[in-house]
């Protein structure tokens, strides 16, 4: 097992990787001095449920903890208000009280989901998550923790760190290939923005890394859990730095929202919202390279680089400027100027968007 630190003062928290994780649950949650007085509650959905619940709550019980679990389906669609209170309603009838802690066991939709939960009933109570996707190599570290809402994603949400971060790496061979690609999405992308070496490392392994290759994998969630860590250490609630982890988001929550969310993957709409940064930078002066070996490296993770004909243009600049990262009437961007080195750039013309999206859309399909 490794374990890397997200350095925040009283709010630090380890980030344990490894084989095995699971069964060392409920010893983990006693170390971390949670009481066994407390009922503790587990989020999972319908896909990763069936797989690996029992042996986390077998974990849980055998420590002498009592579990409540609640099961939401599979896919984005559960990152709503609606999922949201039903979990919170289990939360009420379990009895949780303010010493107790929810365990997201899944991908980024249960940690965001199940997040937001621990983050705001009774005003906050422990939270701890158990990623189970590549992706969530990125969503379960940091504290960005949220639900959707049909006009732009993530509205509804919180910073709120977790206790901590158990990545057993075994759940991973059970993904299926979309999944994999989707989650290589934001791996790359931690490359893209800060370790030029990390994202050409990635294309030259990228067949070990889609066939979940252990040694490959595990350095590479490491590396980009590590980028993470450093980026989140230095500007928790995204004052100024953290916002180059946006890298390909302008676009890409964008499309997911327009296509209705879990058309696109979050990765695979990333990737496409980094495709259409990269050409950004050329139209603002950076070297045409950077596009072609952005467009190289995703493709090589089988991620699409193009946005089918159908996504219109208007329906794209209006979810974008209900955004986040619209502000004062400006657009921001995460501009690459080299691969591994990104500018936040905040007054993007809205010309310059609509150009890209025709571009993105040029060669029609995206596989
Ligand atoms: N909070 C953040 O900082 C942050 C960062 C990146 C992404 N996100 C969010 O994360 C979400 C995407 O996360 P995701 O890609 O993990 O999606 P997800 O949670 O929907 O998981 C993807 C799919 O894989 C299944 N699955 C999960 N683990 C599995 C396993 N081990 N074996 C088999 N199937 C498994 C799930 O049931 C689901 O169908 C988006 O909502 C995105 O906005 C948040
Ligand atoms: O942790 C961050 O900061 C990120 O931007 C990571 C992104 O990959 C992630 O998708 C995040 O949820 C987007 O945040 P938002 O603030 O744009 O909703
Ligand atoms: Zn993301």
């Amino acid at each position: 097992m490794r374990s890397i630190t997200v350095d925040l003062g009283e709010r630090s928290y380890p980030i344990h990787i490894g084989s095995g994780l699971l069964r060392k649950i409920g010893e983990r949650c006693r170390e971390a001095g949670i009481p066994l007085r407390s009922p503790l509650l587990v989020v999972s959905d319908s896909e990763v449920a069936p797989r690996y619940l029992a042996e986390v709550e077998a974990s849980l019980h055998e420590q002498g903890y009592s579990v409540v679990s609640h099961v939401i389906p599979a896919g984005e669609a559960s990152k709503s208000l609606t999922v949201y209170e039903e979990v919170i309603t289990t939360a009420i009838q379990a009895g949780l009280d303010r010493s107790s802690a929810v365990l997201a066991l899944g991908g980024g939709v249960v940690g965001d989901l199940a997040g937001f939960v621990a983050a705001s009933y009774m005003r906050g109570i422990g939270f701890i998550q158990i990623p189970t996707t590549i992706l969530a190599h990125d969503s379960s570290v940091g504290g960005k923790v949220a639900v959707n809402h049909p006009l732009a994603k993530n509205m509804v949400g919180a910073f709120y760190q977790p206790m901590m971060v158990l990545y057993d790496l075994d759940t991973l061979s059970t993904l299926p290939p979309r999944q994999v690609s989707s989650g290589l999405a934001e791996v790359v992308k931690h490359g893209l923005i800060l370790d030029r070496e990390f994202a050409y490392w990635c294309r030259e392994h990228a067949e070990d890394l889609l066939a979940l290759d252990a040694e490959a994998l595990g350095y590479a969630l490491e590396r980009g859990c590590a980028i993470k860590a450093v980026v989140v250490g230095n500007d928790e609630r995204e004052q100024g730095q953290r916002a180059i982890l946006n890298l390909g988001h302008t676009i890409g929550h964008a499309i997911e929202a327009v296509g209705g969310y879990g058309k696109f993957l979050h990765g695979e709409a990333i990737a496409i919202g980094m495709a259409g940064s990269a050409l950004l930078a050329a139209k603002l002066g950076r070297d045409q390279a950077i596009y072609e070996d952005t467009v190289s490296m995703l493709s090589a993770l089988s991620l699409p680089v193009r946005l089918p004909a159908e996504y219109n243009e208007d329906e794209l600049m209006d979810a974008m400027m209900h955004d986040k990262k619209f502000k004062e009437g400006k657009m921001t961007f995460i501009v690459p100027d080299s691969i591994g080195a990104v500018s936040i750039v905040n007054d993007v013309q809205q010309s310059d968007v609509r150009e890209v999206i025709a571009q993105l859309k040029k060669e029609g399909s995206p596989w």
